[in-house]
């Protein structure tokens, strides 16, 4: 028997899913709950659907090989489809935090071009306002210590990203800051502060990005949220 959140994630996953139609580009999201949209997605190539995907991670790649979905590069096409990916806040307004997973850079490179973004995320991730979860910014490494603190100059309280005992490196060889900075009232205002920071390659802030949010209950049902 599966726990009850592993339960929510897979349904908002397998419901999403359910949105990919044949001939589709699709962008593959990264984290525990994406993995479930994969799995699905692998299953239903296995039947037949025919389509191809780019995948936002390393890790997200490898799992989608091993299920022998068909994977794509930038460099044959453009313009995703539908792109389905996970979350660690979701406001409301469908304004996300992402980047828990590290993987935000090439989240938000497929998000953005993607006809439409799905995410997905358990019923404990939506907030009525962003900010409790920590936003993750990606940094170049090369002067990241003053980097840091122009980010703690904004308000919030940075800590470099480790793994273990050594710093946390993403898929594209930078660092990631988490920031804290407490409620994230205007959420496009801190996205344009962060990146007038030389250093700052991007952040976790999905600001109106999101088309559709599939949130997943404990119970296994789901519901969507559009615009
Ligand atoms: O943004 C992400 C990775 O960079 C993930 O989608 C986010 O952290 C949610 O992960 P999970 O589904 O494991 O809770």
């Amino acid at each position: 028997m599966q726990d009850p959140i592993t339960n929510a994630k897979r349904a908002a996953g397998e419901k999403a899913a359910s949105f990919i139609r044949p001939g589709m580009i699709v962008g593959l999201g990264t984290g525990s709950t994406a993995y479930w949209a994969i799995q699905k997605i692998g299953a239903l190539v296995k039947d037949g659907l025919d389509i191809q995907a780019i995948a936002t991670s390393e890790a997200s790649a490898a799992l989608a090989r091993e299920l022998k979905i068909p994977l794509t590069t930038f460099a044959e096409t453009q313009r995703l489809d539908i792109d389905i990916d996970g979350a660690d806040e979701v406001s409301e307004n469908l304004d996300v935090i992402k980047g828990g997973g590290g993987a935000l850079l090439r989240e938000k490179i497929v998000a953005y071009h993607s006809k439409q973004l799905i995410i997905i995320a358990d019923e404990h991730k939506y907030v009525p306002t962003l900010g409790r979860f920590p936003l993750a910014v990606e940094v170049i490494p090369f002067g990241w210590e003053a980097t840091g603190s122009k980010l703690q100059s904004l308000g919030c309280r940075p800590l470099l990203r480790a793994k273990g005992e050594e710093i946390f490196i993403t898929d594209n060889g930078n660092y990631i800051i988490d920031c804290s900075f407490g409620t994230i009232k205007e959420p496009q205002l801190i996205n344009d502060a962060l990146h007038n920071i030389p250093g700052v390659v991007e952040t976790g802030l999905f600001v109106q990005m999101a088309d559709k949010v599939v949130l997943g209950y404990e119970d296994g049902t789901t519901e969507v949220r559009e615009k």
